[in-house]
């Protein structure tokens, strides 16, 4: 298999995970590649590893460049098991390897694999430094960015910062560099990455922005999709702006309906949204991904919620979304809830109540009794059309 170097005795040794289509939930679409990346001076580093069963695959690329059993340092930046699956087989190989990782990441390491007598675990500070001959790896610690023991590490002189997840995608090519394929393609599965993995800790991306912004930084070279060694600037600002939560004039209306009452309401916002010129966007959640849904909430300012009332309660699609977009905690939006029911009709308060609870400007909200009709259809159209038209 192919290695590629990605400047001089620094490689890509990582794999390819061309069918994946479902990473722990999200849909991955293009796939997914996990990347670690080889440093070859007097001493040899491997920075992170593979998925357990792609290893045969990193291996066969590091045998191209070195014995991999001369690896001196394995750095785990981040302990979740696409970047540390390999290391068990990996030290029965590299057996003379000193696994280097945070404090946190050496915690997690012995409650993930067990306390492995025979590994040579050193957690090193932020700021410490490992000395490779020429080259020199310093480590910075990026808490929850995107678990407490996540880490970068930047190759002084050679300007690459080893980002781990942060300014990852997920995204499988046969392409290393992000200039080597459609920017838009890059940008859109960064946003989908930052959306769904690590939008709920925006603060820590912001302090970790912080932490990083003394480095003189040519290349980022992240543990899944391609490296950035051309937009870098682009991404970060990106970064900047998905972490202080900037969004959009834009609409998500996300529902769900049994017999089609709650998506005639659905289609009533959209028109109001329409006729003040908003951009927005119609999910049914029963052909739609809540993945991708969240890449278009991410900068999206106004998310409409819609649910009929089943049973007492929203119904089940719904509420799976409500508590994944909770979860990823975007702020500062206002919300509007709406759906049909029968008798109680206790969807749509329970709607309100997370709504509110995500911290969300809660609009007032649309209720009709079984079938709206079109009179009822325009009367909806016109109190969103107002209650938008409320800027602020
Ligand atoms: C199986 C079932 C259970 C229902 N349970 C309730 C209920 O508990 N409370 C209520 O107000 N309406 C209930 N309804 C009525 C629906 O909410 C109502 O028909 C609504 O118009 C359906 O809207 P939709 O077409 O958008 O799904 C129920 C309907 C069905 C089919």
């Amino acid at each position: 298999m192919r290695h590629v170097e990605v400047k001089k005795g620094i490689y890509w040794v990582g794999a390819i995970d061309w069918n994946v289509r479902n990473f722990h939930g999200y849909s991955t679409h293009r796939g997914t590649t996990y990347n670690s990346y080889l440093v070859v001076d007097k001493k040899i580093a491997l920075i992170d590893t593979v998925k357990s069963h792609f290893f045969d695959e990193m291996i066969s690329r590091i045998s191209k460049v070195i014995d991999p059993s001369k690896i001196d340092y394995i750095i785990c930046n981040h302990l979740e098991i696409d970047h540390s699956g390999s290391l068990p087989r990996l030290m029965n190989v590299a057996k003379n390897a000193k696994i280097i990782t945070s404090l946190n990441g050496e915690k997690f390491l012995k409650a993930h694999f067990g306390a492995n007598e025979e590994w040579d675990i050193k957690a090193v500070k932020s700021g410490d430094i490992l000395q490779l001959g020429e080259k020199s790896l310093v480590f910075i610690h990026t808490p929850m960015v995107h678990w407490p023991d996540s880490m970068v590490s930047y190759l002084q002189d050679d300007k690459i910062l080893f980002s781990n997840d942060a300014f990852g995608q997920h995204l499988a090519s046969y392409e290393r560099f992000e200039d080597e394929i459609p920017l838009d393609v890059v940008l859109e599965e960064a946003a989908k990455y930052y959306a769904n993995i690590v939008m709920p800790y925006g603060n820590n991306v912001q302090k970790a922005i912080e932490a990083l912004s003394g480095l003189n930084v040519e290349i980022i070279a992240p543990s899944h999709g391609v490296i950035w060694r051309s937009h870098i600037e682009r991404i970060i600002s990106e970064y900047k702006k998905w972490s202080s939560n900037i969004t959009e004039d834009k609409a998500a209306i996300v529902y769900d309906s049994m017999w089609g009452s709650t998506e005639k309401i659905a289609y009533a916002l959209f028109k109001a949204f329409d006729k003040r010129n908003i951009p927005v966007k119609v999910f049914d959640l029963k052909t739609n991904d809540i993945s991708d849904i969240m890449t278009y909430i991410l900068t999206a300012k106004y998310i409409c919620v819609g649910s009929s009332t089943l049973n007492n309660n929203m119904l089940p699609a719904v509420a799976a979304f409500l508590q994944y977009m909770k979860g990823l905690s975007p702020k500062n939006r206002k919300a509007l809830a709406f759906g049909s029911y029968g008798w109680g009709g206790q969807s749509v308060t329970q709607l309100e109540e997370v709504l509110k609870s995500c911290g969300f400007e809660v609009l007032e909200s649309i209720r009709v009794q079984f079938v709206p009709s079109e009179s009822t259809i325009e009367e909806i159209t016109e109190k969103v059309y107002q209650s938008i038209g409320n800027k602020g």
